[in-house]
């Protein structure tokens, strides 16, 4: 996947200072308020029958904050927090030595927990409902099947898709909060909180203009924030300006809707080889030269939500608002916009 392509909604390794302007507390988290609503009701729940809070599942695009919140979930608890991703446990030995070390009450988040491996996931059924563990010890006839009690503690589970989670781990979730794009309000407050934090000033016009390029994604905004602060500090100043984000924005080629050249070159193909589309993802990701999963999960999601793709049963196809965007007419006018 191209990890380092700088509007990427998944983390790059400069997000590190990113991650140290994290909120601490759920009402400091801005935006996502249905999420934040039935959360905040079940940890006072919690708090007050002295219990752990109920297993979360966490489902939205990258870089919406769901790390963030499984610290929050933690913090507001007054528990600990161990992190691990699906991918990194291979072993179900590895999963038993986490779950043995929790302690009552602690928060185990799991990234990426679809991408779990079957043995494993299965595990996790039994420490989900009834905090036991079984594993088998041994191989062939004198393998057996132990059971270890395990203290209670709350799951955490992040994933891009709800979709790509079965039904038996999905059940076994007492909450499942979808998270949403943020709206560019959201992502203004976000990037006037972060420039209080790294304690640069901001104008308002420049919040707002970085706010609508940052693609719902409060990782991006506060990545684009950080290049525009150097800017600021190059031209020997500590408030950032409207102009400096239109410099900003030309050297890195995104456009005032925040789409780079990759995206461009997703509708650009689109257009130019398959008459705006549908087309399949894979031939898509031929044409541009990536993976098909990288189209998938990292550059169509808000392009989709954008409004300038549309999926339809035969693939994908391009938006009206696409080809305005491109200062371009749609080719084919009345026949591709009348079959969606
Ligand atoms: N709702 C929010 N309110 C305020 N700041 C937020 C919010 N969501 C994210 N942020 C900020 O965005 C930064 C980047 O998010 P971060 O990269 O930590 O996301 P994440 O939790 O890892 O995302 P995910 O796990 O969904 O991929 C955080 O350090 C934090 O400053």
């Amino acid at each position: 996947m191209d990890r380092e392509r700088f509007l990427s909604p998944g983390e790059l390794k400069e997000d590190y200072i990113i991650r140290s302007l994290r909120p601490g507390r759920l009402e400091e988290y801005i935006g996502q308020k249905n999420v934040k609503e039935r959360l905040q009701i079940a940890i006072e729940a919690a708090k007050v029958r002295r219990e752990p809070l109920d297993h979360v599942l966490l489902a939205g695009p990258p870089g919406l904050g769901k790390t963030t919140l499984s610290h929050i979930i933690a913090n507001e608890m007054g528990t600990n927090i161990y992190i691990t991703s699906g991918p990194v446990i291979e072993k179900q030995g590895d999963l038993a030595a986490i779950l043995t070390g929790l302690e009552r009450g602690d928060v185990l988040f799991i990234d990426e927990i679809h991408r779990l491996g079957r043995a494993i996931e299965e595990i996790l059924y039994s420490a989900m409902e009834d905090f036991q563990l079984d594993i088998m010890i041994g191989k062939g006839p004198s393998a057996r099947s132990i059971r270890l009690d395990l203290n209670p503690f709350t799951l955490v589970g992040a994933t891009t898709r709800s979709g790509l989670i079965g039904a038996p781990l999905r059940n076994r979730f007492g909450m499942v909060l979808e998270m949403e794009f943020y709206r560019t309000e959201e992502l203004e407050e976000i990037i006037n909180r972060s420039a209080r934090l790294l304690e640069v000033e901001i104008e308002a016009e420049a919040a707002r203009l970085l706010a609508m390029r940052s693609r719902g994604t409060p990782r991006i905004a506060n990545r684009l924030l950080r290049r525009v602060r150097d800017f600021a500090t190059v031209d020997g100043s500590n408030k950032i300006t409207a102009g400096m984000v239109s410099r900003a924005m030309k050297v890195m080629g995104i456009d005032n809707e925040g789409l780079d050249d990759m995206d461009r070159k997703i509708l650009r193909v689109l257009i130019e080889n398959y008459e705006g589309g549908p087309a399949g993802l894979k031939a898509i990701a031929a044409s541009v030269g990536v993976e098909p999963e990288t189209i998938s999960e990292v550059y169509e999601p808000y392009l989709l939500q954008a409004g300038f793709l549309v999926r339809t049963h035969r693939g994908r196809a391009i938006t009206e608002k696409a080809y305005r965007h491109l200062g371009l007419k749609p080719n084919r006018p009345g026949t591709l916009f009348d079959e969606m």
